[in-house]
């Protein structure tokens, strides 16, 4: 009796421990607030902009890292400034800087071997490549997942997953696996029926990439798409919901029906075959939009009913800042998504499926020399292990609601900041405010407190911390941003 309290407090403790103290754990000389040497850029960094910039162009930098003194949650300038760091390298940093178990395996054998013998995976993978998916990647697979095809970056996975739908659906019309002499030469005109002319569904204000295929996806800003060719594909709206919900519900209601019914319509319409559609769980650079789960299951049954394959985005919004390792998880659908796409915090990048098909009949037709890397592969399977030992995605989920709560009360006092959204999706959390140049400001000004922040789309901004991040980071971030808020005025 004694032995099994015993045992159960030991485990309500250590489980009280971890999510208290991971952060401490990891890094125990992690600053409990920002340091700030300089004024903010400090000097040191814009020499280094400057000479940098001679040969790189450096034009969107914040200031220059010193990535060695980075620790945990907090970013170092070469100016001996640390700032707590919210954008955390967009979203992509998953278990804090210079987290020692990333260390580790940064500098074990396997990774050494890697790195020094990179694999053209397809046609010589390594003997362990099977074992370090299966321990990583595949390990946090999204439910009905099994398979995976690895990729270099995000907008690679997502261009991988279209071609992986084109070819499937050209299969399935084909019905066999013999090109006719006349889809050989005219492929190689560019032309149908050789070349596809099926399309990619995206939506409104959706971002998917910046190569020619994923950047025709990619809807957020003009800015990203002038003067690049691209392909004619169709776009159907992304609800645009009002806040705070529970005082919306009919309004938005209405405006995802609205967006449903318009989706249907661009389908009937379309002229030719929409292979697949492709949506963020939570639109990230177009604005931290949300949806319902019901709108989203409406999707997912409109795809099935007209024979379109449905690709979940999850560059940004996977791997545990939703609180839910897969950000779809919340919409607990009757019938997974057919692919999903991941990079950023998983480092390694790429794309899951479940159905055989999508691995076309033949090999090097969804290919390239290196086809991924396991060098990122390894990254990812400790990601994944650390996170399941530290049950992080639990503490995505809990400091994000008290998080929210806080700046739910910021909001109350000042009004420069509406719109607050992610209330019960961990620490995707985002605002909005009444301008782009005031959304600006307040970057700059939080920046020039010690918060490293970022903004997505015209006039919000987002949060994008680590998994390490708890609620004392979340204080030190709400005392920022109001002290910025008073100096905007
Ligand atoms: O800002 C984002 O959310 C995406 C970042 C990115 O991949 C890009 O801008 O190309
Ligand atoms: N989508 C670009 C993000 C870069 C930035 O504004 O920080």
């Amino acid at each position: 009796m004694t032995k099994l309290w015993n045992a159960q407090l030991c485990t309500a403790l250590g489980r009280g421990l971890r999510l208290q103290s991971t952060a401490a754990a990891y890094f125990p000389s992690e600053p409990a607030s920002p340091v700030l040497k300089t004024t903010i850029p400090g000097p040191k960094s814009s020499e280094r902009l400057a000479e940098l910039g001679k040969v790189f162009d450096n034009r969107a930098a914040y200031f220059a890292a010193n990535y060695y003194n980075s620790i945990g949650n907090y970013i170092a300038d070469v100016d001996g400034n640390q700032y707590l760091d919210v954008y955390a390298q967009i979203a992509s940093i998953a278990l804090g800087y210079n987290n020692p178990e990333i260390l580790k395996t940064a500098k074990s054998d396997q990774m050494a071997n890697a790195l020094a013998n990179r694999p053209a995976l397809a046609c010589f993978p390594s003997s362990d490549y099977q074992q370090i998916l299966e321990d990583g990647i595949l390990a946090a697979a999204p439910k009905g997942m099994s398979k995976v095809w690895t990729a270099l970056s995000g907008s690679d996975a997502n261009e991988t997953a279209f071609k992986a739908a084109f070819i499937y659906h050209a299969a399935k019309k084909r019905g066999n696996n013999t090109f006719s002499p006349k889809e050989l030469e005219s492929v190689m005109q560019n032309l149908v029926p050789g070349a596809s002319d099926a399309a990619i569904l995206s939506f409104e204000k959706g971002f998917h990439g910046r190569l020619f295929g994923s950047l025709s996806t990619t809807r957020s800003k003009p800015i990203h798409k002038l003067d690049i060719p691209a392909f004619n594909w169709p776009k159907a709206p992304f609800p645009s919901l009002k806040y705070p919900l529970d005082q919306f519900v009919t309004e938005n209601k209405k405006e995802e029906e609205r967006c449903l019914a318009e989706f249907e319509k661009v389908i009937q319409q379309w002229s030719t075959q929409i292979a697949a559609i492709i949506i963020e769980p939570i639109q990230s650079e177009g604005g931290d939009n949300h949806a319902s789960p019901s709108f989203f299951q409406s999707l997912r049954d409109l795809t099935l009913k007209y024979d379109i394959l449905m690709i979940v985005d999850e560059v940004q919004t996977g791997v545990g800042a939703s609180g839910k390792f897969w950000a779809h998880e919340h919409w607990n659908l009757t019938t997974p998504p057919d692919m999903v796409t991941f990079s950023k915090k998983f480092q390694a990048a790429g794309f899951y499926f479940a159905l055989p098909e999508l691995q076309p009949s033949l090999p090097f037709r969804q290919f390239n020399t290196w086809c991924g890397d396991p060098s990122k592969a390894l990254i990812a399977r400790t990601v994944y292990q650390e996170i399941s030992k530290y049950n992080l995605v639990e503490n995505a989920a809990t400091t994000g609601a008290y998080l929210y709560g806080k700046l739910e009360s910021l909001s109350g006092e000042y009004s420069s900041i509406f719109n607050l959204r992610g209330q019960s999706t961990g620490t995707f959390i985002a605002w909005d405010m009444s301008s782009s140049a005031k959304r600006d400001m307040f970057l700059i000004e939080s920046r020039k407190l010690g918060l490293n922040i970022g903004g997505c789309g015209d006039v919000s901004v987002r949060l994008r911390p680590t998994l390490v991040f708890e609620e004392k980071h979340a204080d030190v971030l709400v005392d920022i941003a109001e002290e910025a808020l008073k100096r905007l005025g």
